[in-house]
């Protein structure tokens, strides 16, 4: 499908998802809704986007308000709405309140939108999207969430930065749980197809992971009111894209495990998959090192603990 005969609707008007319309405008998309509690906000930062269509050579038709009824008929729902990190608040922290708003919009989407993609972006992104597959009914490989892409962009950006080569020639990936337990896998980095294991001292290699671990908190520490948007924006773009591809791409996204790796079903982790018009087609199970299982493991243990924790709290309320 082409881009301008899609409708995307993003919930939440705020850092990332104004930077997502943005982008969306720029890729030529058919119609963009943005929805937001604050309906003011979202009718302004469409309106402020919709103009820039006349100077970029754009058509988009972008609208935005508060009345979920405007995501009718999207076929790409992004959920960006929610309370986000402040510094030394850690992304789970945020699971009650935005765990709430998240089933309330799934109610919508269900309603409205019942065809979609669902993209959670709102953290703990991963532990959302599982609300979100419960909450809707929808076939898990409709429904997902963003982490991986923004977390091997930025172990990328670390690899070209201490190796000294351009960025565009580095590949890897980040697969695990969106927070500080997250998987950068050593093996699956590359510099232009040289794998990175013969470019990077172990030391050069922590560095790059510890960089990247905590880099949505390097920035949050720096804009002390609001995290990372920009490229959080251009991941979940880069997620949109590959739904409306016909030829699938091999990206690390969030999906419902169903087992892979030996981990538990219903946990939804950053995997490597196959992402098509098809949504999530396959899980690919690579053989990775028994130290990289076992942090996989370790990290879907906290996302699953978590999400269990969240839902006795519930159902003892
Ligand atoms: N998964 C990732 O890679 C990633 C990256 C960046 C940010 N995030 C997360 O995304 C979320 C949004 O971040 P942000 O910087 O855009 O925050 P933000 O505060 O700028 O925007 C959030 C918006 O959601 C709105 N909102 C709240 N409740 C709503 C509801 N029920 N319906 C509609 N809108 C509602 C708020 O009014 C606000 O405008 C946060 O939880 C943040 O931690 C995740």
């Amino acid at each position: 499908m082409l881009a301008n005969e899609v409708k995307v609707a993003v919930f939440g008007a705020g850092g990332t998802g104004g930077a997502i319309a943005e982008l969306l405008l720029y890729d030529n998309f058919g119609e963009i809704a943005l929805i937001d509690v604050n309906g003011a906000l979202a009718e302004g930062k469409a309106l402020d986007i919709g103009q820039a269509g006349v100077l970029t050579g754009r058509d988009s038709r972008i609208y935005g308000g508060n009345d979920p009824a405007i995501c009718t008929g999207a076929q790409i729902v992004v959920i960006t709405a929610g309370i986000g990190r402040r510094p030394g608040l850690a992304r789970e922290e945020l699971l009650a309140t935005n765990a709430q708003i998240v089933r309330e919009i799934c109610e919508e989407i269900k309603q409205r939108a019942p065809d979609a993609f669902v993209i959670v972006l709102t953290n703990p992104a991963d532990i959302l999207a599982r609300t979100a597959w419960e909450a809707t009914g929808f076939p898990a490989n409709r429904v997902m969430a963003q982490g991986g892409i923004l977390d091997s962009a930025r172990l990328a950006t670390w690899i070209a930065a201490l190796c000294d080569v351009s960025q565009r020639d580095v590949r890897a990936m980040v697969l695990g749980g969106h927070g500080d337990h997250m998987l950068p896998v050593r093996q699956f980095a590359s510099i232009h197809g040289i794998p990175a294991t013969l470019l990077m001292s172990d030391e050069l290699w922590q560095t790059a992971v510890e960089h990247t671990r905590y880099g949505g908190g390097e920035i949050l520490s720096k804009f002390a009111t609001h995290g990372a948007a920009v490229t959080p924006a251009h991941a979940v773009v880069a997620m949109i894209h590959a739904l409306l591809s016909p030829v699938p791409q091999v990206l690390p996204v969030s999906v419902r495990s169903e087992g892979a790796y030996g981990l538990p079903e219903d946990v939804f982790i950053g995997l490597p998959v196959k992402l098509s018009h098809k949504g999530v087609e396959a899980v690919l199970e690579l053989p990775l090192d028994e130290d990289d299982i076992t942090q996989l493991h370790r990290s879907a243990a906290v996302l699953d603990n978590a999400f269990q924790t969240w839902r006795n709290r519930q159902s003892s309320s």
